[in-house]
This record gives C-alpha cells, sequence and structure tokens, in this order.
C-alpha cells in the first residue's frame, strides 16, 4: 500500500509511472475512427479516451493508496480546499493534439506532499515513452499496456547546462500568449520549438530542451508530475517572481499563475523578473 505522507518518492514514481503505462492502453483501445468529441463547460474538448483513462487512473489509485485524496481533470470541482497532500491526474494532456492524430499528449500523474509535487509519472502512449521522477527522474522505453522493465533499464536524466549556442526554448503549441514570446525574445535563444501536452517539461528534464516558459492559463495537473520530473532532473519550475508553486488550490478551481521551467538554475538570473534575482 502507498500513501503519500509516508511513502518513498522514487517508490510512488514507480507507482504512479505504472499505472500512467495502462491507463495508456485504455486511451490505445477507445481510439477509434469517428471518435466522438464533445466539448465541456469551459470550451475544451474531452473524448471517450479522457474519460476511459481517467476511470482507469482513478480505480488503481484508489487501490494502491486507498487512503489519498484524487483530484483529476474531468472530474475536479472548485470548493472547499483539500488535504495539502493528493494525487493531481490529467488522463489526457493535449487531447487537441491527441483528436488530430498527434504524438504529442500525455497522460500526466502527480503526488503533491505538502502542497508541493514530489513524484510524478508522464506518459506517451504514441511515442512509447515514460517519464518519472521522485528523488532522481528516469524515461523509460514502454508501449501502452506494456509492463514496465526492471528498474536496472530505466535510463536517468539531468537537465544540461545552457548551451553556448542558445537556448532550445518550447511553447505550446495550441495556447501560446505574448508575454511568454517576449520573455523568450529577451533571451539567447536559438530556436522555439512549438510542442503539446507535459512532454514540454521532459524535453527540459532530459536536456533536449533548456527553457518553457508559460504565461498563459493552465491547470495544476498539466504542470505537478512534470514539475515533479523536472525538480528530480535538477531543474525548477518557478513563478516569474521565483516563488514556488503551490498545489491544491481549489478555491480558484486548481488555475495556475504563469511559470517559467528551465534546466540549467544558473539562468536564474536572466529568466526570472529583476526583484527575484
Ligand atoms: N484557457 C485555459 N484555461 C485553463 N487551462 C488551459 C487553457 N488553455 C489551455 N489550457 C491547458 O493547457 C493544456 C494544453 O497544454 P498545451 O497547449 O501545452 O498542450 C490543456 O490541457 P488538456 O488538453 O488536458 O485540456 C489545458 O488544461
Ligand atoms: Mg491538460
Amino acid at each position: 500500500m502507498f500513501h503519500i505522507d509516508r511513502s518513498e518518492p522514487d517508490a510512488l514514481a514507480a507507482f504512479l509511472g505504472a499505472i500512467a503505462v495502462a491507463a495508456g492502453a485504455a486511451i490505445v483501445a477507445a481510439t477509434k475512427p469517428g471518435l466522438h468529441v464533445s466539448t465541456k463547460d469551459d470550451g475544451s474538448p474531452c473524448t471517450a479516451a479522457d474519460e476511459a483513462a481517467e476511470a482507469a487512473i482513478v480505480a488503481a489509485l484508489r487501490q494502491g493508496a486507498p487512503d489519498c485524496a484524487i483530484v483529476s481533470e474531468e472530474s475536479a470541482e472548485a470548493g472547499a480546499p483539500l488535504t495539502t497532500s493528493f494525487f493531481v491526474v490529467d488522463p489526457l494532456d493535449g487531447t487537441r493534439d491527441f483528436i488530430a492524430g498527434e504524438t504529442d499528449f500525455s497522460v500526466n500523474i502527480a503526488a503533491v506532499r505538502n502542497g508541493r509535487p514530489i513524484a510524478g509519472a508522464v506518459f506517451m502512449p504514441r511515442l512509447g515513452q515514460l517519464y518519472v521522477g521522485g528523488t532522481r527522474a528516469y524515461v523509460v522505453a514502454v508501449a501502452a499496456g506494456g509492463s514496465l522493465p526492471d528498474k536496472a533499464l530505466w535510463q536517468p536524466i539531468t537537465t544540461r547546462g545552457a548551451p553556448a549556442e542558445g537556448l532550445v526554448a518550447l511553447a505550446s503549441r495550441r495556447h501560446g500568449d505574448a508575454e511568454s514570446e517576449a520573455l523568450l525574445a529577451r533571451l539567447p535563444v536559438r530556436v522555439v520549438e512549438r510542442r503539446a501536452s507535459a512532454l514540454k517539461f521532459c524535453l527540459v528534464a532530459s536536456g533536449q530542451a533548456d527553457i518553457y516558459p508559460r504565461f498563459g492559463p493552465t491547470k495544476e495537473w498539466d504542470t505537478a508530475a512534470g514539475e515533479a520530473i523536472l525538480a528530480a532532473a535538477g531543474g525548477r519550475v518557478v513563478a516569474p517572481d521565483g516563488s514556488p508553486f503551490t498545489y491544491g488550490h481549489a478555491e480558484r478551481a486548481f488555475l495556475n499563475g504563469a511559470f517559467i521551467a528551465f534546466g540549467d538554475p544558473a539562468l536564474a538570473p536572466d529568466v526570472l523578473q529583476p526583484t527575484a534575482r
């Protein structure tokens, strides 16, 4: 049995990783021609794949960690503050890209302890890539619904130092915003790659990119797992004033403020607001 307040972060991350890979199979199984797309109250799409993955994840979390609260994208409601330790789930992050047949979509599951993410898993079903982070961060090649290989075969990942030839920056493919573009315009950026879902955090965590600023809106389930992985790999996710991100804000419907995710902590003086330096 797992408990967020008592289990080791790496053990929690492996638990979440196995659940994310199994949820990937639910997504693949639900992916059929003519997949029904409904529109949620906020105008964003939801499919049978989102719902099947959420049901699989919630059932597995309840079985493995029965005493822990769960916040999940498709069932979260604004209201009373939660306990400060809970699982946060996005069963299908990047739904628009999923519907468009792209590879950039992910299953995100994180464990939040005292308002901070301590373990996370991000799985890309169509890429067959699982990223996990607890105390350390790893990438694992595994097909949707497959068995996780022995931990000795997991590849440890770390962020990279900012390259002298310029930064590789990441931005949302479908939800760009002017403030993020303005920040990147002030930095020595070599290329801006537009990608979807929490895969962006994983690309920074594994040293394939350097910075991902996001001033436009996101929800806690979009960032918690990615933050856990990036932090375990040596990077940071902070508000533009340098303050840490906290989770469990039911009173604002789990809406995040702006953040800057970056791999090399030495970038802080360049990317954060002057008062935060
Ligand atoms: N106006 C808005 N308010 C809140 N969250 C938003 C939003 N526009 C986009 N998002 C979040 O951004 C996520 C997609 O990120 P990206 O653009 O990097 O792929 C969406 O995830 P879902 O696809 O799970 O709904 C959604 O949660
Ligand atoms: Mg999402």
